[in-house]
């Protein structure tokens, strides 16, 4: 099988954004008196959207109305700290370059909110890389529901089996099975080989520059 476009995860998968995140949610959680958790443990809590990433972060019996307090509190600290540490991957430029020599269209589809997915690609990635990015907003719904990527797929004027969907977990995995797309794991990411596998991982990639010997791409 050939494949014409590629449609990427942020978190974990093109960024290492783990310890901007962590340590923002964190901030917020120790001015509120509620117990910070270790950079690991936000591995398994990043990946549904911050409005989950809060939930998981607090305790359980935390009111609705103080979780929409950290959950907005931890936005206007994570504004700021955004760009602090996350950086792309090791490899990932590289591959981004080589993709693009190929006349391959690329775009991102994220839980993360979208304004913070596109103030972090503006910033870390050369200008035009990405064809199309959508982040968490409101009236459209998150990844595992393939609505984004079919609206990228369309605007690519490509069929989803044309397309390579690429990122770190579960919630990737599924989006692409869910779309009919080809879902590829990276092993550099935030989530486990295990987990990537369980949940319909066709190809898993240790290093960027694998995607060109596991995936035949030809131009649109
Ligand atoms: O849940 C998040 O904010 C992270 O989103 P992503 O892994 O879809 O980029």
């Amino acid at each position: 099988m050939e494949y014409k476009a590629v449609i990427f995860d942020l978190d974990g998968t093109l960024v290492n954004s783990l310890n901007d995140l962590a340590d923002s949610v964190n901030v917020v959680l120790k001015e509120y008196g509620y117990p910070a958790h270790p950079v690991d443990k936000y591995r398994i809590m990043v990946g549904n959207g911050i409005g989950k990433l809060i939930e998981r972060a607090l305790p359980a019996n935390v009111s609705e109305k103080i979780r929409e307090e950290v959950l907005a509190r931890f936005k206007t600290v994570y504004e700021s700290h955004q760009l602090d540490k996350t950086a792309p991957y090791e490899g990932i430029i590289n591959m981004l370059e080589d993709l693009k020599k190929k006349n391959i269209p690329l775009a991102v589809c994220t839980n993360k909110h979208d304004e913070a997915a596109k103030k972090i690609i503006a910033t870390l990635f050369a200008r035009n890389t990405f064809q199309e990015i959508i982040g968490d907003l409101p009236g459209f719904k998150r990844k595992p529901d393939p609505q984004k990527v079919f609206i990228i797929a369309e605007n690519m004027a490509l069929k989803p089996q044309e397309i390579v969907y690429i990122g770190d977990s579960s919630v990737d995995m599924q989006t692409a099975v869910n779309a009919g797309m080809l879902p590829v794991g990276v092993l550099w990411g935030f989530r486990a080989k295990e987990e990537l596998v369980a949940n319909g991982a066709a190809l898993l990639l240790e290093h960027p520059s694998d995607l060109f010997r596991k995936v035949i791409f030809v131009e649109k």
